[in-house]
């Protein structure tokens, strides 16, 4: 009996992998241990639906992938059953070595493993770039003891000392993309010195202008007016990506936070970050082309998909591009069970929601409650929040103007009644986020954009400009809070595939 099948695309996955170890003759095994060993670091269990064989898989027998039965002398192909066993018993908190039911399970077990496992490293790594990074940022970089940074630590000092500041450096943390020096002033009044030199202390580094160093106001600073932090980026070679199944395991663990709470990534040092959509009250995102814009919306969707049902949420999206959103069609939280791409559905679907607007406020007010949130905790009202997504909406004006007048009301009233508009643009322009449009949509994600003017139009203040691309971004979730920069989730197609299996599977 096989112990293992794979689809088409896993076997693809096993190919490339191979390629990407510099091996590619070498025993498939080799790929599907890694892929075990990458599923076994998340912490839910992998899904049901990665039973069975798929088309134009593969069958492996377990000695292929456990080594079992095999004397001792073979290398690689050595007999590691026990330790497999062993490995899954405890992470299913299920005993799977006594009995014929047992050994079913820890077949099943293996499949799901090894297959979601290949599916993570296809949706995190591309072909064409370095494997063996990779596999070191994913599998190890929070369980290995970093590597000795005295060299860029020196060369800080140095950079400082040439803008006539002389310091000490306290520490260094490493997030995804940047590492964090924790800097000791000599001179207390050298603050401002640092503040005006950090371009030029860049230049010393070998950054470009783009990739500015960013002064934090640390936290010790307000008892320690001395110390402050300098976020410095990284060589891309050793950036580490934000895995979509990372944000599907802070989802799925989340107790105790607002209904619609939203993970878009990680802070620079790798702690993921959060923020109440319903608080925000709406949102805008806004990046150049390529800047991780629908990525990043992924994120959000998918932070509310894996948690709620279609009777708490419901979906707009709107998609004028017809590109992006597709991937959502089947979820059952579609309002119409469609997504909406031509602009006469999308004018006609943003004054349904005006109308809905208008009906729920009655409603609330019959009810006696202030706002949704009141009437759900309540349990006077159980309507589902509503939440608009525009994939672009320079191109939905773009094709008609009048979509501006629905989305400003919705703006201006929609809150309480838990309607929230997110919008996406890669044309910050003025044009685009009007005057009204703007001061009604306080939450702002700002991905990287070409000048500081398009950061102002984001995030009414300049930074952008200056992120690292790739779902680097600036978050200011609500009015009056500082912006924070993070690194967003790398989300996939996989990713959204899986989430809309396990809806499914919640539903049966
Ligand atoms: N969080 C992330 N981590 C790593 N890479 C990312 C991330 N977000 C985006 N990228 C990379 O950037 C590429 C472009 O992302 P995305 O398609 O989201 O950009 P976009 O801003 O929506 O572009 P466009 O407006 O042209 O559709 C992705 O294919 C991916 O390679």
């Amino acid at each position: 009996m096989a112990a293992l099948y794979t689809d088409a695309r896993d076997e693809q996955t096993i190919k490339d992998v191979l390629h990407g170890l510099g091996t590619p003759r070498a025993p498939k095994l080799r790929v599907l241990r890694i892929a075990l060993a990458r599923s076994l670091q998340i912490s839910t269990p992998p899904p049901e639906d990665l039973d069975g064989s798929g088309l134009g898989g593969s069958e492996y027998a377990l000695a292929r992938i456990t080594g079992v039965g095999l004397s001792a002398d073979k290398g690689e192909r050595r007999d590691y059953d026990l330790a497999v066993r062993a490995l899954l018993s405890v992470y299913h908190d299920e005993d799977m070595f006594q009995g014929e039911e047992s050994e079913r399970r820890y077949r099943r077990y293996l499949q799901r493993h090894v297959r979601r496992g290949l599916q993570e490293i296809r949706t995190t790594w591309r072909p064409d770039h370095d494997f063996h990074g990779y596999l070191y940022h994913e599998l190890f970089v929070n369980a290995v003891p970093r590597p000795a940074r005295t060299d860029l630590g020196q060369e800080i000092l140095a950079g400082l000392r040439e803008i006539g500041v002389s310091a000490q450096i306290r520490g260094v943390e490493d997030g995804p993309r940047i590492s964090r020096y924790r800097i000791y002033l000599d001179d207390v009044n050298h603050y401002d010195r640092v503040k005006r030199g950090l371009d030029k202390l860049g230049l010393h580094l070998g950054l470009s202008t783009r990739q500015g160093i960013l002064l934090q106001e640390d936290e010790d600073r307000e008892r320690e007016a001395r110390v402050l932090a300098l976020d410095v980026p990284r060589p891309r070679e050793s950036w580490y990506t934000v895995p979509g199944a990372r944000l599907r395991d802070w989802a799925v663990q989340a107790t105790e936070v607002p209904t619609l709470t939203v993970w878009p990534g990680v802070d620079v040092l790798g702690e993921p970050v959060r923020f109440d959509l319903a608080a925000a009250p709406h949102l805008l995102v806004g990046g150049t082309t390529g800047s991780g814009k629908s990525v990043c919306l992924h994120a959000l969707l998918l932070s509310l998909l894996w948690r709620l049902e279609p009777q708490d949420l419901q979906l707009t999206l709107i998609d004028p591009k017809r590109v992006e959103l597709v991937h959502y069609a089947g979820f059952p939280h579609l309002t119409g069970g469609q997504i909406i791409e031509d602009i006469g559905d999308a004018l006609e679907a943003l004054d349904g929601l005006v109308e809905e607007m208008e009906r729920r406020t009655l409603l609330l007010r019959q009810h006696g409650v202030a706002n949704l949130i009141e009437g759900r905790e309540q349990g006077r009202v159980d309507l589902p929040f509503v939440v608009v997504v525009v994939e672009e909406l320079a191109d939905l004006l773009f094709q008609s103007r009048e979509a501006e007048q629905p989305l400003v009301r919705l703006t201006q009233k929609a809150r309480a009644v838990g309607i929230h508009l997110v919008l996406a643009t890669q044309r910050p322009d003025a044009e685009t986020f009007s005057g009204l449009l703007r001061s009604n949509v306080p939450g702002r994600i700002a991905l990287s954009v070409r000048t500081a003017a398009e950061s102002k139009i984001i995030l009414d203040e300049t930074g952008a400009e200056k992120l690292l691309g790739a779902g680097d971004m600036l978050l200011r979730p609500q009015a009056g809070v500082a912006a924070r920069r993070a690194h967003g989730v790398r989300v996939g197609s996989d990713d959204i595939r899986l989430c809309l299996q396990s809806v499914r599977g919640r539903s049966q």
